[in-house]
């Protein structure tokens, strides 16, 4: 992982380094940084990711589910062919993903389908946040509610992902770890 910058490092950032370094705190969300670097200079950590917060909020329902659509279904074909961004494969760890029994597995699997049948994008949940069965009884429990409530909860998820992958990146202090 590259050394985490401080605020006024990133605030010395062009567009294009900015996007480069951030443009993965949403998944393949290269649009969303290029968003957030309007908002320079950044007053903080939390500034920053209020930033990619705000231009999330903002989106429409399509736009939601678009972003959603961005992740990969956790433990799901991606993960298998090696397909996973650096960031989501040390997700994928933190939330004992990379180490399922066949049966969590298949379990898993069906579920993933089930909600992208119901919903038309993927289910979408903070792998460092949540160990395996808490994923499993997430996904049961967010499968009752209806497409609108579940865009905006799976984009709180991407949130917190983002705010937790800025928390690698970047730092309060203006001296560098
Ligand atoms: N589907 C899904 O939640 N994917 C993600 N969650 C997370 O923490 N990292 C991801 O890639």
């Amino acid at each position: 992982m590259s050394q985490k910058l401080s605020i006024p490092e990133v605030n010395a950032l062009g567009y294009e380094e900015f996007i480069d370094r951030f443009g993965g705190a949403v998944e393949h969300g290269r649009l969303v940084a290029a968003a957030a670097w309007s908002a320079r200079p950044f007053l903080s950590a939390s500034d920053l990711h209020f930033r990619f917060c705000e231009f999330l909020d903002q989106l429409s329902q399509a736009g939601k589910e678009a972003v959603l659509r961005m992740y990969p279904d956790l433990a799901g074909k991606l993960a298998n062919s090696g397909g996973l961004t650096e960031e989501s494969v040390r997700e994928h760890k933190a939330a004992g993903l990379d180490s399922l029994s066949a049966d969590e597995h298949r379990t898993l699997s069906e579920l993933n389908e089930a909600y992208k049948t119901k919903f038309g994008f993927p289910f979408v949940i903070c792998a460092r946040e949540n160990k395996k069965d808490a994923i499993i009884q997430g996904l049961k429990r967010r499968m009752e509610n209806d497409v609108r409530t579940e865009a905006v909860t799976g984009v709180n998820e991407v949130k917190k992902i983002c705010h937790l992958r800025l928390q690698d990146l970047a730092e309060d202090s203006t001296s560098k770890m």
